[in-house]
């Protein structure tokens, strides 16, 4: 099918994007529109009746808001009280972190007096879109003197693994990114680290001054682009309690249909930030509902490999790099850099038909029987697929089970890749099951299935080429790794 912008192309959502009330004070919507479209600036089927339309796009967009609350979206106070404490703990161990560390080092005592290190949040609830499940990334920031394999991954986590609020700590040392990752009073926490050239790190550190980045090193630049990367949505965005609304319900979205999970080849948080992002920069004034139908409309017919970008002008900086994304979605704040995906033809397959779906049920503004819940059903995977390939991985206690599947799911694309060659379409559920019927703490995965010609798949030569990715670099102690061919009604429930 061939790509029309939308701005090119005056469709049924333009019609509401271009012709409403902003968004801020929720009543709005029930607003008569101060202004109307003239039928001779659209393409409407004839007979248009806008005030209708208008309606039409109101209580949708009301059911979407009534939609989010009936859902939980929005984490209760409780729970944002509980993650501000997190953080401000975290904090307190950070700087007596680096005060001892000075001291390790030997520093001159009017040195140790006002060194200082802090904590900058980062990821969706920086941005302020995490939901309960989500993780807290906190990005330690340190000066100049604080070894990241000594003191980072060495002193830090000895701390952190003494504090009784803290479980699960384990290192993920080999990562782009390399962090630390526990829980935290219950609450996730991924913790990478970033140094600069300074004695004193303010607690608001402005990483985007150049003072702060003379001189760092590869890792730290790449462990900022996280909170860079925000810096960039926040300075872009223009109503940005708008656009968290937004994208709140684009990630449940992408959640709910099974597209959802960097490590499993589908789209991770940055991505969906930087794709609603580019809806939203050119439609501000938008209700949500013409948001969302702008944004499947978008995507759904998106000339893919053109990358998406948000700044004006990127395209030409980005001629002569290659890209061999499928998918390739540039960070919000480099003309350089794609975030990186672990797409593959099955799960860009996958996504696409998603928003394909999404345009589908949402085109139409006058459909009667319109619901938000069938936008946002469950994937219903055992319709369709009749057969699915059951990952177990085991170990034998929690805590080493979190830093096996860590592992393990940092490798899937390796597997994916190896099953759409020897048998096809391959679609990697990332929703994380329990076998309840085996006593050693286990995690399971289930991925659908669909092959090309027969359905024959050797599953001792698939496991012992994924046992052969796998055991490649692993640090940690291996737990078990089983694999098993199921039909649909072999599933649990
Ligand atoms: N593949 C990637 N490419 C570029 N940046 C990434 C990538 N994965 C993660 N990041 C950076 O790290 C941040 C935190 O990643 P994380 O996986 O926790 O997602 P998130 O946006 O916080 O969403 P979630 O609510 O699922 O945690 C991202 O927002 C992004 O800035
Ligand atoms: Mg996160
Ligand atoms: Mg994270």
């Amino acid at each position: 099918m061939e790509f029309q912008s939308p701005t090119s192309r005056p469709t049924r959502s333009d019609v509401v994007l271009n012709h409403h009330p902003p968004f801020p004070i929720i009543h709005r919507f029930l607003l008569p529109p101060p202004l109307l479209p003239t039928p001779s600036t659209v393409l409407l089927p004839v007979p248009f009746n806008p005030s209708l339309f208008f309606t039409m796009d109101n209580q949708r967009s009301i059911s979407l808001l009534q939609f989010m609350v009936d859902e939980g979206l929005v984490p209760s106070v409780e729970e944002e009280d509980k993650r501000k404490s997190v953080i401000r703990k975290l904090k307190q161990v950070v700087s007596s972190w680096i005060k001892k560390v000075a001291c390790l080092h030997q520093l001159p005592e009017h040195q140790i007096a006002v060194t200082s290190a802090t904590v900058l949040t980062y990821g969706s609830y920086g941005l302020g879109v995490h939901s309960s499940g989500s993780d807290i990334d906190a990005l330690c920031v340190a000066p100049f003197f604080a070894s990241i394999a000594e003191d980072f991954f060495i002193v830090l986590h000895d701390m952190l693994k003494r504090r009784p609020e803290v479980s699960y700590i384990h290192c993920v040392k080999n990562a782009k990114v390399p962090l630390m990752r526990f829980k935290f009073e219950g609450v996730s926490i991924d913790l990478p680290y970033a140094r600069l050239n300074v004695l004193y790190v303010p607690e608001n550190v402005d990483i985007l001054n150049p003072f702060f980045l003379r001189n760092i090193d590869d890792t730290s630049w790449k462990s900022l682009s996280g909170v860079r990367a925000n810096k960039y949505i926040f300075h872009l965005v223009p109503n940005i309690e708008k656009f968290q609304c937004i994208l709140r319900c684009l990630k449940l979205w992408a959640k709910r249909r099974g597209v959802y999970g960097t490590l499993l080849g589908y789209l991770g948080g940055v991505h969906m930030t930087v794709l609603a992002a580019y809806v939203f920069l050119r439609h501000p004034d938008a209700t949500l509902n013409a948001l969302i139908m702008n944004f499947f409309e978008t995507f759904a017919f998106w000339p893919w490999p053109t990358p998406v970008m948000l700044q004006e002008g990127m395209l030409a900086a980005i001629d002569g790099i290659e890209t061999r994304s499928l998918m390739p979605i540039f960070l919000p704040s480099s003309r350089y850099e794609h975030c990186h995906t672990n797409i593959t033809r099955s799960t860009f397959f996958r996504i696409r038909n998603e928003f394909l779906r999404g345009h589908e049920m949402t085109k139409d503004i006058l459909k009667p029987d319109f619901l938000w819940d069938n936008v946002f059903e469950p994937f219903p995977y055992t319709e369709r697929y009749s057969r699915f390939l059951k990952i177990c991985l085991s170990s034998p206690n929690h805590y080493a089970l979190v830093e096996w599947v860590g592992w393990v799911k940092s490798r899937f694309r390796g597997l994916l890749v190896h099953l759409e060659i020897t048998q096809g379409f391959c679609d990697p559920n990332p929703t994380e099951y329990v076998d309840s019927e085996r006593t050693e703490p286990n995690v399971v995965f289930y991925w659908g299935l669909r092959s090309n010609n027969n359905n024959f798949l050797d599953i001792d030569s698939v496991k012992e080429e994924f046992m052969r990715i796998i055991k490649n670099g692993y640090e940690g102690s291996p737990g078990r790794m089983e694999m098993s061919i199921l039909l649909a009604s072999q599933l649990p429930n």
